[in-house]
This record gives structure tokens, sequence and C-alpha cells, in this order.
């Protein structure tokens, strides 16, 4: 059965975790999609980990569509989301055009950086029938705004803020949140205080989901990796049982641990 939106928000009400992994390609997402992974994110990473970019700023459109539309041939019943790259909505015309192009591409929901100024933003895509997604925190397009990937939402100023603005995109008719690289208490008072789920990477342990960019994973990622990223395939035979072993470790709340969490 095709993972849904209502799904998701099921498995939020039902407490089941939600397990989810970045894919570029149709291998990859066939894989994953095997495995049982419940959301598949066509990621603007792939500027990072596929291009060879020290940032995620050089990613256009027509490297996600090119790309969801590999991860849609390999994909079977994941949900499939993609992100909407740096400058892809500086009008509300060319959001819906660009957000159009991923659609078309096999995406089933739009991911978007920002908070509470995206609101109509919002509501325009979904009256449209385009579900999205609302990226906070360490969102990695302003890399150049916050001076470097740092930790976001540490001040109790920061964290109210933070929820405050998921609220008011949650009301606007976004239908899924992900949290990057913010204090555990923050993730899981996100996590309780909307409807919809939040799916967190470098957010604690306590948030609705997980989600993993697929080459930390698999331990080949160039450079410094992320604190809150693992390597899977470490103590693993092969790719299939290190997808396994993440899914699973994130359906029991064993995965992220202490170690890969902020406070
Ligand atoms: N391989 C990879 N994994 C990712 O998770 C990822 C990408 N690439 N590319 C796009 C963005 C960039 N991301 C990043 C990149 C670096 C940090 C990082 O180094 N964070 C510091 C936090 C420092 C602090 O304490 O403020 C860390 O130690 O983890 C975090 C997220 C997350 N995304
Ligand atoms: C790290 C995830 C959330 C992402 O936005 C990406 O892979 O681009
Ligand atoms: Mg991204």
């Amino acid at each position: 059965m095709p993972i849904t939106t209502t799904k998701l928000m099921d498995m939020k009400r039902n407490q089941q975790k939600i397990a989810s992994l970045t894919a570029y390609d149709a291998s990859f997402a066939a894989l994953f999609d095997k495995a049982g992974i419940d959301m598949l994110l066509v990621g603007d990473s792939l500027g990072m980990v596929l291009q060879g970019h020290d940032s995620t700023i050089p990613v256009t459109i027509e490297n996600i569509a090119y790309h969801t539309q590999a991860v849609a041939r390999g994909n079977g019943n994941a949900l499939l989301v993609a992100d909407m790259p740096f400058m892809s909505t500086p009008t509300l015309e060319q959001t819906l055009q660009n957000a159009a192009t991923l659609m078309r591409a096999g995406a089933q929901m739009v991911k978007i950086e920002g908070g509470a100024w995206l609101c109509e933003t919002i509501q325009a895509l979904v009256r449209r029938a385009v579900p999205v997604c609302v990226h906070m925190g360490l969102t990695p397009q302003s890399v150049n705004v916050f001076g470097g990937y740092k930790v976001q939402g540490r001040s109790e100023a920061d964290m109210a803020e933070m929820l405050n603005q998921a609220k008011a995109v949650e009301q606007a008719g976004a239908q899924l949140l992900v949290a990057e690289c913010i204090p555990a208490q923050l993730g899981k008072a996100l996590s309780q205080a909307l409807t919809i789920p939040v799916i967190g990477i470098g957010a604690g342990v306590d948030t609705d989901g997980q989600i993993l960019v697929m080459h930390d994973l698999l331990g080949i990622t160039q450079g410094q990796l992320p604190k809150f990223a693992k390597n899977f395939l470490a103590q693993s035979n092969s790719i299939p049982e290190a997808v396994t072993r993440y899914i699973t470790d994130v359906r029991r709340g064993l995965f992220p641990s202490e170690q890969h969490t902020f406070s």
C-alpha cells in the first residue's frame, strides 16, 4: 500500500516512528523501498554528495526534477518528497511553476526551507493540490546568513519562536515538518505541539520520525560528518542490511542515541 500523508499522520497518532532517507537514483530508491522505508526525499543535499559542491546553493530545479524522475521509477510505496532548491520560490507565480515541475517529475510533496513567512506560499500550493513539507532549524540554503552549519534554536526565545512558526505553517496547511540540527528538547516540544508529523535530523530521538542522508548511512560522505550522522554499514555486511538496521533502530527509538544528539 502506498504511504500517504494520511498514513504518516496515523503513524504519529499511534506512536509508530517514521523512517526516511534521501535517495537520488532508481537503484537506491528501489532498495530502500524494498527495505520498508516510509518516505524518500530527493534532497538538494545532492549538490554536496553527488555534485561535490560545499553547499546546496548551486542546485537547480532541473537537477531536482532529473533525480526525482529516476527515484520515482525505482520507488514502490514510499512517499516521494522533493526539495525546492535555493531561490526556487522568489515569487508566487514561479513557486507554483517550480512545484509543478517537481510534481510532474513524480514528487508527491515538495519541501521548502523557511518559517511562518511561507504561510501564503503554503496556502497557494495546497489549494492547487501540491502537498507541502516545511524544513525548519538549520536550513542549509541559509548557510551564508547563519555563517556556517550551526545548531539553531538554542535560546529560550529562539525555541518559543520556532514553536510559534511551526504552529503557523501547520495552520497554513503544511502536512509535514522537517526539523534539522536543534536541541533534542525543542525536537520533542515541536512534535508534541503539532498534529502533523515532525521528522528530525539532529533533532533528538523524540521526534515523530528520522531522516538521514543516504551517503552518511553508508559511510561514503567525504570530509567532516555532521554529529547526528551514523555509518550503519560499519556494523553490517551489506547495504540492504545497513538500511534495515537503520529502519529498525529508528522504529525502536534506538537511533539517534546521545552521541548523535544536541542538547
Ligand atoms: N552528507 C550530508 N549530510 C547532511 O546531513 C547534509 C548534507 N550532506 N548536505 C546538506 C545538508 C548540510 N547539512 C549539515 C552540514 C553540516 C552540519 C554540521 O557540521 N553541524 C555541526 C554543528 C555545529 C554546532 O554545534 O553548531 C556538527 O557538529 O554536526 C550540519 C548539517 C545537513 N545536510
Ligand atoms: C537533510 C535533508 C532533510 C535535506 O533537506 C536534504 O537532504 O537536502
Ligand atoms: Mg535539503
